[in-house]
């Protein structure tokens, strides 16, 4: 049987399908275009008619006839005037084509309502504070229109206000601290508590714009920042409080983030940091997180009050001086490095008079990290002994000049207990968690221009970088990994930043190369007897060594060391690394011990 040829269209037809599809789509098009005041008017006729039941529907029915009467009355006139249909058809048309044009799709019904409510609400409460009995011709009044005073605005998505400009009489005192605070509470009541605001006060204009910030990003984990020597990063930011970017290296997702960048050494003007905190809220993180930035340029020496082993993971790593827990071990090393201080400070004076340059071994930074002092003045006072937070007078006074950067955290409510020394030259503030405006203000020299939450994460908080403005802070997640609630990317995290553990810890030995053992021993047996010299002197009160703070170091002699050796070279026992020009009295080695 012969096989009939398929039809043209199923052999080659794809293409033609597609080409008279494609042809048809445009005529189509065309059609639209030209027909569509047509398609317009008559859309508008169907809308006038629908109108028209409705109306007929909705009035009742006594009324009807009267509305039939006034209709037939129009259509009389309408055919006896001259031209009178003509006219009626070109206004019908033109009514027509007006009731049919494309209009935007209505917004949700009910929401304007309840937008225009809540500005009137607002506008209603500003109304006592915006107003004067004598103003001839008032802004603000009860009764009075929101549109006016309130120029622009956004909402969000929930229906709340996201973005406000409020505008305000001439006379308003927005150069009082507490008036414009009153303005900022109730605006915060009345837009929604639980979300943060940002208060711009533009006293020329006599505008107020209110903004909505969206909560601080909580994942950033510990990491390498890309800073420079001398720059540490404090937390995270808002992107309009600053220039910068910072790129995040750690987990998959890269982006770049706005920091808090504190800046240490002889150029700052804010050389010490003192962290304050309601417990719980992140203190000790944030100098965890501080301690290991400044690992990767200096040597730290760590003196915990809160005694709960929270610096644990840095014991006998490199660069880590000493992680001191017991007031006589805080007394020693803080004796060490106020002479520490001291001694770098004649040396770099010595070396300016002859015209050289600052020697080696006054530039490794020097990190003091003080953990709750409060709670060892108690102990002090207790045992009659020295409290360690006067030792900190000669590196909080001097500390810039000789490269020693003093870091105090302590809970909010024991900032009188600091002494005024840590008071005075702590120039750098953060306060974390929950906090009063009036706590922040006194914290941070200022209030902040946003409204202090009273949940947040921890880590979150506030920071001022001596009088410049006050940011919104997130710090870096940086728990302590040896904590069982750490997620382990956390942990690992912290772990990855850890510098290799060169002292043994806890009975562990650090492993060492064949040759360097032997060389350890000996550092080992130099130990022993500069503890068996400072056992000696346990007992006594300490504070007694050379540092004394009250005179201003430049003029003195360095105080004579005994036995110097260097916290490295004895307990961290690395003879491949060059040994540390650094040389620590023997009290501050046993001060690691007791
Ligand atoms: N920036 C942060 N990101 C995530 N979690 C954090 C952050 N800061 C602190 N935390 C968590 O909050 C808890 C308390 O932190 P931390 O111990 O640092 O607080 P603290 O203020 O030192 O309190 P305390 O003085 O009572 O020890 C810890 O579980 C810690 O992991």
């Amino acid at each position: 049987m012969a096989r009939r040829p398929l039809p043209r269209i199923l052999s080659n037809g794809g293409a033609q399908l597609a080409r008279s599809r494609e042809l048809a789509r445009t005529a189509a098009d065309g059609a639209t275009d030209v027909l569509q005041p047509l398609i317009t008017i008559a859309r508008g006729l169907r809308r006038l008619a629908a109108a028209a039941r409705r109306r007929w529907s909705e009035t009742p029915k006594d009324r009807r006839g009267a509305l039939l009467f006034l209709v037939a009355s129009v259509v009389l006139v309408v055919a006896l005037v001259p031209y009178g249909p003509l006219l009626a058809v070109i206004v019908l048309m033109a009514a027509a084509a007006w009731q049919g044009r494309d209009r935007p799709p209505a917004a949700p019904e009910g929401t304007d309502d309840t937008r225009t409510r809540r500005l009137q609400s607002l506008y209603e409460a500003l109304v006592p504070y915006f107003s004067l009995a004598e103003d001839p011709d008032p802004l603000y009044a009860h009764g009075g229109g929101w549109e006016k005073a309130f120029p622009a605005y956004e909402f969000d998505d929930d229906g709340r206000v996201a973005h406000l400009v409020i505008r305000y009489p001439a006379y308003f005192t927005d150069g009082e601290a507490e008036s414009r605070t009153r303005i900022e509470h109730l605006l915060t009541a009345k837009s929604g508590r639980g979300r943060e605001y940002h208060f711009t006060w533009d006293e020329e204009a006599n505008h107020l714009s209110v903004d909505v910030l969206a909560p601080l990003p909580t994942d950033i984990a510990a990491q390498r920042f890309v800073t420079a020597p001398g720059e540490t990063v404090l937390g995270f930011t808002d992107p309009t409080r600053v220039q910068r970017t910072l790129p995040l290296t750690h987990g998959v997702e890269q982006r770049d983030v706005p920091p808090v960048v504190w800046r240490t050494g002889i150029r700052s003007t804010e050389p010490h940091l003192l962290v304050l905190g309601q417990p719980g809220t992140g203190t000790s993180t944030l100098l965890r997180s501080v301690a290991l930035q400044a690992l990767h340029h200096g040597d730290l020496l760590i003196v915990d009050g809160g005694g709960t082993g929270e610096y644990a993971c840095l014991v006998g790593r490199d660069g880590v001086l000493a992680v001191e827990c017991g007031l006589t071990g805080a007394l020693t090393s803080l004796e060490w490095a106020a002479a520490e201080t001291e001694r770098r400070l004649i040396s770099v004076n010595r070396a300016r008079q002859q015209g050289l340059a600052a020697p080696d071994d006054t530039r490794r930074p020097l990190w003091v990290f003080l953990d709750r002092p409060t709670a060892f003045t108690h102990l002090a006072a207790t045992g009659g002994r020295r409290d360690p937070q006067t030792l900190l007078q000669v590196p909080l006074r001097h500390g810039r000049a000789a490269n020693v950067t003093v870091v105090v955290a302590d809970q909010l409510d024991a900032l009188d207990g600091l002494t005024d020394a840590v008071r005075q030259h702590t120039r750098a503030r953060v306060v974390l968690g929950p906090a009063s405006a009036d706590e922040l203000s006194n914290a941070l020299g200022a209030p902040p221009h946003t409204t202090p939450l009273d949940q947040v994460p921890p880590g979150r908080g506030y920071a001022r970088l001596g009088t410049g403005p006050v940011h919104r802070l997130q710090v870096p997640a940086t728990p302590d990994p040896y904590d069982d609630a750490t997620s382990e990317a956390h942990r690992q995290a912290v772990l990855d930043l850890l510098p290799p553990r060169t002292t043994p810890a806890d009975g562990e030995q650090a492993p060492l190369p064949p040759e360097a053992e032997a060389e350890a021993e000996a550092k080992a047996k130099a130990v022993s007897m500069a503890k068996a010299v400072s056992m000696e002197k346990e007992d006594t009160p300490a504070g007694v060594t050379a540092s004394e703070p009250e005179e201003t170091a430049t003029d003195t002699e360095p105080a004579p060391m005994t036995a110097p050796v260097t916290v490295e070279k004895t307990a961290a026992g690395t003879p491949t690394e060059p040994a540390p020009a650094d040389p620590v009295p023997a009290e501050a080695v046993a001060a690691e011990t007791s």
